[in-house]
């Protein structure tokens, strides 16, 4: 196996899958460290844990778990994928982690790169901007769990870990992958740990792939993912994403992400589509007995375009839910979401469109699939991703991703 990805969280894994896939590789995405009895026939395969906002020393035992049964499979890469916007608790878990996978790994140095252009992710001069924005300023700043308060990817691994941290600038990254290895080699030797690599550009990216698909362990969001992917695969894309094609059949879009992309997402799709706005009191008063109703609605409704259930709120009616409720509201939600999709794989809907990382684990986790095969994108960052042990395509939005029309785009891709 050519490279094993360790992500902490869901969406996030999925995610890299889809760019390993676009780039070349064909991939598997397990949930959880699977057990040693599984065997996957792939050149990469990506591990979903959910350590982003655990303690580290929790973050740490499950990376070292999914390192192990990697290692076991021979794989020549590990990868510790986290979000492009670098999200981390205060006390820090990314650093952690890198530490920890280069001690087991007996690497001397790994490199640091959320970047993700297309997205809209970029470094530069060691500084992580979302969109115009730096780090700092977005809307990252006010993230309930993981508030991102610097934009200087040095000095959160400097705070977060155990070393020093160099950077690769853009000008060395233009110079070529010779040039990149040079400066890393340079930085080695000074007895620096951790190098933070500049990327604003897709080249970028792919430069930055051949310079690193022979390192141990290295550490990013996707884009990295994708440059490695190109640099080793040669890039038969097409062939790879075929397992993961999604079937044909019912759809069921299903929103509990409150970020403003999907709120613009919902609203375009209601416009389009019958759509269920969903009653967080009623979750909160049976969240079984509801979502069961919510299916029942669902099964109901015309086919094309498939029907919505929606909790996405703007963040003044969520703040109202949570000034009311507190996080018993989310939990709640989640729950009905997760009984109304028990009961829609059961009556027949065989392709699910969430949105949101925690909802996604939710929906994934109660139709007890073990792993997915990975398909074609539908916006950078989301693929249909096809389950492994029974007939279902699942698409699984992370929050911020996908374009306004995004809940259309996936229905659009063919089966
Ligand atoms: N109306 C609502 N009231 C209270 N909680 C809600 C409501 N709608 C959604 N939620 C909860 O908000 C949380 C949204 O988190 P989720 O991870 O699904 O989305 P996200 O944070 O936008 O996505 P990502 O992590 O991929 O960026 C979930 O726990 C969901 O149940
Ligand atoms: O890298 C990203 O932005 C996403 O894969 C993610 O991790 C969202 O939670």
């Amino acid at each position: 196996m050519k490279i094993g990805v360790i992500a902490d969280d869901f969406t996030g894994a999925t995610d890299i899958a889809g760019f390993l896939v676009a780039g070349g590789l064909t991939t598997t995405q397990m949930i959880g460290v699977p057990g040693a009895d599984v065997q996957v026939d792939a050149d990469a395969v990506v591990i979903s844990l959910k350590s982003r906002s655990n303690p580290a020393d929790q973050a740490v035992a499950d990376s070292l778990a999914a390192l192990d049964w990697l290692r076991a499979r021979g794989c020549a890469q590990i990868y510790q994928k986290y979000c492009s916007t670098f999200d981390s608790t205060a006390a820090g878990n990314i650093g952690p982690v890198a530490d920890a996978l280069m001690e087991a790994l007996g690497s001397g140095i790994t490199v640091i790169c959320p970047a993700l252009p297309v997205n809209g992710r970029s470094v530069y001069l060691g500084h992580l901007f979302v969109g115009q924005d730096l780090l700092q300023d977005s809307g990252m700043r006010d993230h309930p769990i993981t508030p991102m308060r610097d934009s200087s990817l040095i000095r959160l691994m400097e705070a977060q870990a155990q070393g020093r941290c160099g950077l690769v600038d853009a000008v060395t990254v233009d110079q070529g992958a010779q040039a990149v290895r040079d400066r890393i080699a340079a930085l080695r030797s000074d007895g620096v740990r951790y190098v933070v690599l500049d990327a604003i550009s897709d080249a970028h990216l792919a430069t930055l792939g051949e310079a690193v698909r022979d390192m141990a362990l290295v550490t990013g969001g996707s884009g990295l993912g994708y440059g490695i992917a190109r640099a080793v695969s040669g890039g038969a894309a097409a062939q790879a994403q075929d397992a993961g094609a999604p079937l044909a059949g019912p759809a069921v879009v299903i929103s509990g992400s409150c970020s403003v992309m999907t709120n613009r997402q919902v609203a375009a799709y209601g416009a389009l589509a019958p759509v269920m706005a969903v009653d967080v009191d009623r979750c909160l008063a049976d969240a079984e007995g509801y979502g069961a109703e919510l299916a029942a609605w669902v099964l109901d409704q015309p086919r094309d375009p498939a029907p919505m259930i929606t909790a996405t709120a703007d963040p003044d009616r969520l703040r109202q839910i949570q000034a009311q409720h507190g996080a018993a509201a989310s939990d709640a939600v989640e729950r009905s979401f997760a009984a109304a999709a028990g009961h829609l794989a059961t009556g027949g809907i065989t392709r699910f469109i969430v949105a949101g990382g925690e909802t996604s684990g939710a929906v994934t986790q109660a139709l007890a699939v073990t792993g997915f095969a990975i398909g074609p994108q539908i916006a950078p960052g989301v693929p249909w991703v096809r389950a492994l042990d029974k007939p279902l395509s699942l698409a699984l939005k992370s929050g911020n991703f996908g374009a306004e029309t995004f809940f259309t785009d996936a229905q659009q891709v063919p089966a």
